[in-house]
């Protein structure tokens, strides 16, 4: 069963003024647990319109979008001292791996914690959610008084942050240290899926049945799992050959998608987007409307919004009548007060989801591919979102394997290629040699425009260069003073360091592209680096064009998007790390490669 509370949101706010020094326990990961709150408890602050200072905890996942999270939180924790530690308790508890801030939220509340802050991206925000709960009820603290109530909190440091989105913070922790700082509580919903054992599992984002942040992926791995049916009023409701279905709390996920763009966290109803006979291309195609949220426009997309009213009254999903598989109902949690919440997309939310669709698979499946996903769906362990360990061996292989390959082919191209596209701009320094970052951010900008190449295309590259090792001449179209020589260039399969060595892999890409387009969608400032929200389109030739000469080729396309994260160094001025993420996962931007869409003539 699926349903939602409604609950209180709130903060452990900072209200008025203190003057009492913080208690500031660091922990690390070999001391996970909660330090002992009560020994604070009744430290007043002064001057504070609360008889009592705050007692915060802060759960910090240092792995958190590669490690950054950890490093920017280090960096972060003196100014939160000194911002809210006037008049708060200041605790912090970094987590030692998966699920452990599930059990130091359950520990913090029993302890009495004002507020619990999630420190992290949607996944760490989900185990701390899930902390606030235990055997289907909220979890309380035992000494103070009944009004008392914890509140969940979120610094967003992850790499997709979807949950903030929806609310429409960006990732700035010192923003959200002044919503902390001011304690502003609200009341958000949170859903829950009951599971086969009768085990509760809450989400605050999206729950989603085949669509995630590998969406094409399960499509394709999964095809349809049928039809779908609900009860509207009494009335049945189908949905043929649904190929996924989302359940959205909040609007955002897999970095960005803007699934259930009707979404609002604390209406009171969940936003129902369901896709039907979806084909890969489609996902590959639509990809851009699923992004931007005017997917609903598309046909064979459906949305439903159900509210809480109406989950009382027993709508169900069901799979041909046999199987319930989704009811609602909506209920209070006494007492309990969250500040905002996510759902995950990761292996937890893969976990919900196998769930999900063990319910809403037919009992006696005649395809044997209902029946595989059945088998897999029912186990231990579920497909895992990620790249598996032979797929990252495979896009390893082929990122090294095109390098060289590159490298041998260069020696067949014209030496003045090499340098076509350089942008040979110098940029205006102060005395000290800092370059302007407003300068930096611009020629960036203006790179886009030329289409420089995001470094990902390497997988790409790599069934190019199979299949076709004569086309090699391409332009970096990239202002080369913006960057450090040393600059780190990672992407979805490896990374290295090195200006010269970018240039030389990029400069091997592009004569086979046909129509492309580079576009910078959306740029955040930061304090230590900007973020490029881009999508990148393209047909490709290949790779028939030079064996056949060039009378016959095959089309195909390729569509992704991504953002790109350009690290400043602080005494240059200039880019130091150039971190590319893809919406789309790496196998299925390699497999699109070896799937024509069109053959001409
Ligand atoms: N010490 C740790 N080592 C490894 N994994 C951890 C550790 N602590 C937590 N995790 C796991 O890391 C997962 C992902 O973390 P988190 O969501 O904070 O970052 P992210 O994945 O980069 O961000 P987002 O989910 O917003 O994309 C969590 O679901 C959690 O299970």
């Amino acid at each position: 069963m699926m349903g939602f509370y409604q609950i209180a949101l709130g903060g452990g706010g900072v209200h008025g003024v203190g003057v009492s020094m913080a208690k500031s326990c660091l922990m690390n990961a070999e001391q996970p647990t909660v330090p002992d709150l009560s020994t604070e408890r009744s430290i007043l602050g002064s001057g504070s319109s609360f008889s009592r200072r705050r007692d915060l905890v802060f759960i910090v996942n240092p792995r958190g979008a590669n490690g950054r999270t950890g490093k920017e939180w280090k960096k972060l924790l003196p100014y939160l001292r000194s911002r809210l530690g006037s008049n708060c308790n200041i605790s912090e508890s970094l987590t030692s791996g998966p699920s452990h801030a599930i059990d130091i939220t359950r520990e913090a509340i029993r302890e009495g914690a004002d507020a619990v802050i999630a420190v992290g991206g949607d996944g760490t925000l989900h185990e701390v959610v899930n902390g606030f709960f235990w055997a289907g009820k909220a979890v309380t603290n035992h000494d103070r008084e009944a009004t008392h109530s914890t509140a969940l909190g979120l610094i967003p440091l992850g790499t997709g942050s979807d949950f903030a989105r929806t609310l429409s913070w960006p990732n700035n922790p010192a923003e959200a240290i002044e919503r902390i700082y001011r304690g502003h509580r609200s009341r958000i919903d949170i859903g829950v899926i009951d599971g086969e054992k009768g085990e509760s599992h809450y989400f605050l984002n999206v729950a989603d049945i085949h669509l995630s942040a590998k969406a094409g992926f399960f499509a394709s791995r999964y095809k349809k799992f049928g039809n779908l049916c609900y009860v509207n009023e009494g009335e049945w409701q189908t949905y043929p050959q649904v190929t996924a279905l989302c359940i959205g709390n909040g609007k955002y996920f897999g970095g960005g998608m803007k699934i259930t763009p009707n979404a609002d966290p604390s209406s009171g109803d969940f936003e129902v987007v369901i896709l039907q006979d979806f084909k890969w291309y489609d996902f590959v195609l639509k990809l851009h409307k699923l992004y931007n949220g005017t997917h609903l426009s598309v046909t064979n997309v459906s949305s439903i919004s159900y509210s809480g009213a109406l989950h009382r009254s027993g709508r169900h999903f069901r799979k041909w009548k046999h199987i319930c598989s989704v009811g609602w109902r909506a209920s209070r949690v006494p007492a309990e007060e969250v500040w905002h919440n996510t759902g995950c997309y990761r292996d937890d939310m893969l976990r919900l989801n196998s769930e999900l669709v063990n319910y809403l698979l037919i009992q006696q499946p005649t395809n044997p591919r209902r029946s595989l996903l059945r088998t897999r769906c029912a186990g231990e362990n579920p497909p895992s979102n990620s790249a598996t360990e032979p797929e990252n061996a495979l896009l390893k292989a082929a990122w090294n394997a095109s390098e060289l390959l590159g490298i041998a082919t260069s020696f067949f191209r014209s030496p003045n290629n090499a340098e076509a596209g350089e942008v040979a701009l110098e940029l205006a320094r102060d005395a000290s040699g800092l370059v302007d970052r407003a300068a930096i951010v611009k020629t960036i900008k203006e790179d886009f425009e030329r289409s420089y190449f995001v470094t990902g295309f390497s997988i790409t590259y790599f069934g190019l260069l199979v299949l076709n090792v004569y086309a090699f001449d391409a332009a970096c179209n990239l202002t080369l003073d913006a960057y450090e020589d040393d600059c780190e260039f990672a992407d979805p399969a490896s990374s290295f360091k090195g200006l010269r060595r970018f240039k030389r892999n990029c400069t091997n890409f592009g004569s086979l592209l046909e129509r492309s387009n580079m576009k910078l969608m959306k740029w955040e400032d930061f304090e230590d680096k900007g973020i490029g929200h881009w999508r990148f389109s393209c047909v490709l030739s290949f790779p028939w064009k030079p064996i056949l000469s060039g009378k016959s080729f095959v089309l195909i396309y390729i569509a992704a998007s991504g953002y790109t994260e350009y690290f400043f160094d602080p005494q240059s001025g200039k880019v130091c790390r150039h971190v590319e993420h893809w919406n789309v996962p790496k196998m299925v931007l390699l497999k699109q490669i070896f799937r024509p869409s069109r053959r001409l003539r």
